[in-house]
């Protein structure tokens, strides 16, 4: 791929408004859910054992947050994923601070190994997969991207997936192509969820770009990058942030994402 049309994608997912099955944590289900309409598609928040795996089989597209695990949401998440593979369905994973404890660890595992589609994490969550001592503080990252992108390589190559690392400079690859996504503002991590939230835009360009959920992926950091760079121009603190990205979001036309997106690709 020499080139890529956020722009186009863009116009398909808001044209197509899919439907994102979003199985994410406490704190981010309001953000989440904002953000993708927003953005314009449709979040549903469907995580019980009993009907998980039927509702993925409908939705467009599936997402996977780790963040407040218990038993119920671990078999949530299992049935969800495995409804998707039946469906072909395309998920992705977001491994909330799987490094922390080995209960969250073993359960980022087995979901790991039902074959997400896309794994977006932070840096410190992307780089512990590898073993390595992450720097990463519970939910929050302590470490750069680029000290986890031989880790995404890696794992894109053997698991045959897309894995996005964020952070300041945004890193995407499927084990050939690469891509780096720059904008965004230094109020993102001061502003839970805003990682959360991303997942589940991610999942919405997924579920109308079918084909290639690498240019999906890219797209929609690329979205987030534009939304946060110009909300930093308005905002006065992380409040003020909150409400101007959303509105941002809502306002940014597939033209504007051309212009304005920050794309590099290798
Ligand atoms: N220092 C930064 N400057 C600009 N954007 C950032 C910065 N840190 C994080 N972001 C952006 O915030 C969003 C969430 O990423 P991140 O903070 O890595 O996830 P998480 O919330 O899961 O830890 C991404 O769009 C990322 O590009
Ligand atoms: C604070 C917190 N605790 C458990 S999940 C969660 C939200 C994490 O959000 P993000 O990964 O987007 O920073
Ligand atoms: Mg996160």
């Amino acid at each position: 791929m020499t080139d890529i049309a956020p722009e186009k994608i863009f116009e398909k997912m808001r044209s197509e408004t899919p439907l994102v099955q979003c199985i994410t944590n406490y704190v981010a289900m309001n953000i989440a859910a904002n953000v993708l309409l927003s953005a314009g598609a449709s979040p549903a928040m469907i995580h019980a054992e009993e009907e998980a795996g039927d509702f993925a089989k409908i939705a467009s597209a599936l997402t996977i947050n780790i963040g407040t695990l218990s038993p119920q949401w671990i078999a949530g998440m299992k049935a969800a994923a495995n409804g998707a593979n039946e469906a072909g369905t395309p998920w992705v994973m977001d491994p909330v601070a799987h490094f922390a404890t080995p209960y969250r660890a073993n359960a980022a595992l087995e979901i790991l190994n039902l074959g997400p589609t896309i794994l977006r994490g932070n840096a410190s969550e992307i780089l512990a997969f590898s073993g390595a001592t992450s720097g990463g503080k519970g939910v929050d990252s302590g470490d750069s991207v680029e000290a986890a992108e031989a880790t995404a390589k890696t794992l894109a190559t053997e698991r045959s997936m897309v894995v996005a690392v964020t952070g300041e400079k945004d890193f995407v690859t499927d084990g050939k192509r690469v891509a780096r996504i720059s904008g965004g503002s230094p109020m993102m991590p001061q502003i839970t969820a805003m990682g959360c939230a991303l997942t589940g835009l991610v999942g919405a360009f997924s579920g109308v770009h079918r084909d290639d959920p690498f240019e999906a992926t890219v797209t929609a950091l690329a979205l987030f990058g534009v939304a946060g760079a110009r909300a930093h121009k308005s905002a006065s603190g992380p409040g003020s942030f909150s409400v101007q990205f959303l509105d941002q979001l809502a306002a940014i036309t597939p033209e504007d994402l051309k212009k304005e997106a920050g794309i590099e690709l290798q």
